[in-house]
């Protein structure tokens, strides 16, 4: 594994937006738009002061990140005289569906474009199969939610892909017939497969909760100490600071500041700076109010979707469809090997209007589920 040694611990902010035209994507997977209904200017002539709906952490410090990486809630907006009016707010979420249509109402063309191809299912789970909340060991997954995963999941390859630590994940799915991936993809369990035992050097090869022959596949394993160094400091130095909650998430660590005043953010940015300094070969990243500190390797979502496709004997893209569904920046990495490699496609579960490279959006993890459920009717009926 290439370990890169920088010597800042970088920011990422996120890609710039991309227009259909320069996506050079087989037109059989791009979403319906009737022709000319979407402008981009749209969303993308809004100010961001102006509306704060844009979710752009272009921003040269990290607190100015962290303000950045919050977009404001619909109920917020409306308490506010320097926000859009609700009305204004809807009319700028139609307008972004139709860059991003409903995978629900798109549900047939999703189908059409599967024809003949097995279907792949990613998910991602906070804010995706569980709604957000502000405890992280909090964030369950309601039982019914539960029940069509494990109903998706007997009739197409499924896969969680999270950036807690697979343990966690798994602790709170909890379902067996699904290939986990935690830590952003740094921590793989798959089946074993002789094509990624000779391609990947990072394997173990172990055994499940059932007691299945397994591949665990941990690029950052080396990262481990170094990571718990970490994380040790990150508690010791921001304990002061309230609401602040940082987890353990093996190869990564979060940074929560979903619960800590506006006004220490500063003080979190500057702790979490203090430490990252000493750690060239750390990242930080930004997730749904909380930093995240990760191995510079050179591997993420995308990198694990393919991995995992490839493990399920499922990388021939001509008769493969995989569907990646996620609300997060790091599941742009995923939707981006989906979009770029023509692959399939990737759904964006977002209440607010954001640029991203998925095809298709969903506002919530209410409609994940109905989406999912249209998957089992659709399976179920056709094999009547
Ligand atoms: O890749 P994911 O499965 O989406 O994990 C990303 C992070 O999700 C969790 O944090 C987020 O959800 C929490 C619970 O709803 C919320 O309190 C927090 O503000 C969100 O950022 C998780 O706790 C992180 O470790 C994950 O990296």
């Amino acid at each position: 594994m290439d370990l890169k040694s920088n010597h800042t611990a970088p920011v990422l902010t996120d890609p710039a937006p991309l227009s259909k035209s320069r996506l050079g994507v087989h037109s059989n997977l791009l979403p319906y738009s009737p022709p000319g209904a979407f402008s981009s200017d749209l969303l993308l002539n809004i100010p961001w002061k102006k509306t704060g709906i844009l979710d752009d952490v272009r921003a040269s410090s990290w607190l100015d990140a962290m303000k950045a990486s919050s977009p404001r809630h619909r109920k917020m907006m409306k308490d506010s005289n320097n926000e859009l009016a609700p009305n204004d707010f809807d009319a700028a979420y139609r307008a972004w569906m139709l860059k991003y249509p409903s995978a629900l109402t798109s549900f047939e063309q999703i189908i059409k474009c599967a024809k003949g191809k097995r279907i792949a299912l990613f998910l991602d789970y906070d804010g995706t199969l569980s709604p957000i909340v502000d405890n992280p060991d909090c964030a369950f997954m309601s039982d019914a939610m539960r029940a069509v995963v494990k109903k998706v999941a007997k009739y197409f390859p499924t896969a969680v892909i999270s950036g807690r630590s697979r343990d966690k994940v798994y602790e709170f799915v909890g379902l067996t017939e699904l290939y986990y991936a935690g830590s952003h993809g740094m921590d793989i369990m798959g089946p074993v497969r002789q094509s990624i035992l000779d391609d990947h050097t990072d394997n173990i090869t172990s055994t499940d909760q059932q007691g299945k022959e397994v591949n665990l596949f941990q690029p950052a394993r080396e990262f481990l100490p170094m990571i718990d160094e970490v994380f040790k400091s990150l508690v010791e130095n921001t304990k002061e600071i309230k609401g602040v909650n940082i987890e353990n998430n093996k190869f990564c660590v979060s940074v929560h500041y979903r619960n800590v005043d506006e006004k220490s953010w500063q003080t979190v940015a500057q702790c979490v700076d203090d430490i990252m300094k000493h750690y060239p070969r750390l990242r930080l990243t930004h997730g749904r109010k909380v930093l995240e500190v990760r191995p510079v390797i050179n591997w993420d979502k995308g990198k694990a979707v393919m991995f995992l496709l490839e493990s399920l004997g499922l990388s021939n893209c001509n008769d493969v469809l995989p569907i990646y569904v996620g609300d997060d920046r790091t599941d742009e990495d995923a939707f981006k090997v989906l979009r770029e490699g023509n692959r399939g496609y990737g759904i964006l579960v977002s209440a607010v209007p954001k640029e991203s490279k998925a095809f298709y959006s969903l506002r919530d993890p209410s409609e994940v589920m109905e989406f999912l459920k249209s998957f089992v009717i659709w399976k179920q009926s056709s094999a009547l």
